[in-house]
């Protein structure tokens, strides 16, 4: 009999779902961990027979998904959660949101938030968010004291704030961020311009220029709304996609987030390019921007992931919501009950989104070689009863209370749903203390 080779850690899950190869559920079944990778996925028969950890944990009413990946957020603005509700988005930016920003925002109203939020998607299954927000050093900070993976917004936005000057400012702090975390493992990078409208020619083709040079993603609000289309023909005499085009904008390291609005000339050029998309549908809804056609763009080929947008506009940070809204809103409005299956859901909330970031050799998917960032949702409670398809439930019937624990590269954050390395307590007191600042 051979010996046994050792692991770091041992789960053994009744279901796992590794998201690739599609549509492949793998019933009684452990995935074994070795220095924060995964090493192996095995029957568990075989996984005992031939390893042995001190620390393995068998999930037998579970099911094991790649760590969720949040595609687009600004995490520090949960702080801003409930601030200002039931308005369209330029009124609510300019006479609510931006106004408290330049008010209130600073570096610890950043890592307040920003631990918050973290706290808020571990305890809903996300081990990765695509950041966009003020002061993205301090959000750097905060990753990495949570355990999380992020790529860190480096924005650029045409008027001065707390944390810079103009624009060469923004991106002069961004890139020397960048430079000084290039190899942490927790984080990746993309260029942030916030979005057409705030964002000059001179600014975005100085972008254009960083993003080629570092093959970086590049992360812009983008067709949001109706009214950012009509004013980027008033101002410019083309749409905001055609006016990225010629200043060489789109191609494979375009992130466009929302992409409400757009012909069918415009999906094609966004599939001719290679660019994602970061599908916001509880943002979009809220703010009454519209309904992107996801489900026409998923049929291009176009990858397309998922994202909540900030707590201040969704107002939660929930991809389970997210995900059950994509595939159902997919359907209304194609007329079609198949147009985005739970396995497409499930894949935009996982895989596409690191695809998107350029890290899906890393993590969105469960295979040998990759992190371990892991989700476990626990099946043994009423509303996921009777199981026919755990992946059907995972989009259609679970939320996120169902999460149970949650590994970031190999190292557990979330043990039977209590935050390991966040203290909650002291989270929810720091919030209540900036509302109240907030409120004076
Ligand atoms: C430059 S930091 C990010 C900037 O974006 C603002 N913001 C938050 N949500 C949205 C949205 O849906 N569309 C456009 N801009 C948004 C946020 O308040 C920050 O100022
Ligand atoms: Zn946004």
């Amino acid at each position: 009999m051979l010996d046994s080779l050792t692991a770091d850690t041992i789960i053994e899950a009744r279901w796992i779902i590794p998201v690739e190869p599609e549509k492949t559920i793998l019933s009684d079944h452990a995935i074994v961990i070795n220095h924060g990778v995964i090493q192996a996925i095995l029957p568990i028969s075989q996984a005992r027979s031939q390893f042995i950890s001190h620390n393995h944990i068998a999930l037998n009413h579970h099911a094991i998904i790649p760590g969720l990946i949040n595609l687009h957020t600004h995490a520090a603005m949960t702080l801003m959660r409930g601030l200002a509700d039931d308005l369209p988005l330029m009124e609510w930016l300019k006479y609510h949101i931006w106004p408290v920003e330049t008010r209130y925002v600073s570096a610890d109203f950043v890592l307040d938030g920003t631990l918050l939020a973290c706290a808020e998607m571990l305890k809903g299954g996300v081990t990765c968010f695509n950041d966009m927000y003020f002061f993205p050093e301090v959000t750097a900070k905060a990753v990495i004291e949570c355990g999380m993976r992020a790529a860190i917004g480096l924005i650029v936005i045409d008027f001065p704030s707390a944390y810079a000057n103009d624009t060469d400012d923004y991106l002069f702090k961004g890139l020397s961020l960048r430079d000084c975390y290039s190899q942490h493992p927790q984080l990746s990078f993309c260029l942030a311009p916030h979005a057409p409208y705030s964002v000059s020619d001179k600014a975005l083709t100085k972008i254009v220029t960083y993003a080629e040079q570092l093959d970086s993603p590049v992360h812009i609000h983008l067709h949001e709304t109706h009214d950012e289309i009509c004013s980027s023909l008033d101002t410019y005499g083309v749409r905001p996609i055609e006016r990225l085009r010629q200043l060489g904008m789109l191609g494979p390291n375009l992130i466009a987030v929302h992409m409400v609005h757009l012909t069918k000339e415009e999906g094609n050029l966004l599939k001719e390019q290679n660019c994602s998309i970061a599908h916001c549908p509880s943002s979009n809804l809220k703010l009454a921007s519209g309904i992107a056609r996801i489900a026409e763009l998923v049929a291009l080929g176009i990858n397309v992931g998922i994202g909540t947008d900030s707590a201040a506009s969704n107002n939660r940070l929930d991809m389970f919501e997210e995900m059950r809204l994509a595939a159902l809103l997919a359907k209304a409005q194609s007329g079609q009950a198949d147009a985005l299956s739970a396995h497409q859901a499930l894949r935009l909330a996982t895989l596409n989104g690191a695809i998107a970031l350029g890290i899906d050799k890393i993590t969105g998917s469960l295979a040998i070689g990759k992190a371990a960032d892991i989700t476990a949702v626990d099946f043994s409670t009423l509303a996921l009863s009777p199981c026919f398809n755990p992946v059907s439930h995972l989009v259609y019937a679970a939320s996120r209370e169902h999460v149970s624990h949650v590994w970031v590269r190999g190292k557990l954050l979330l043990d039977d749903r209590e935050l390991v390395t966040l203290n909650e307590r002291e989270l929810i007191n720091r919030a209540t203390q900036w509302q109240r600042r907030l409120n004076s």
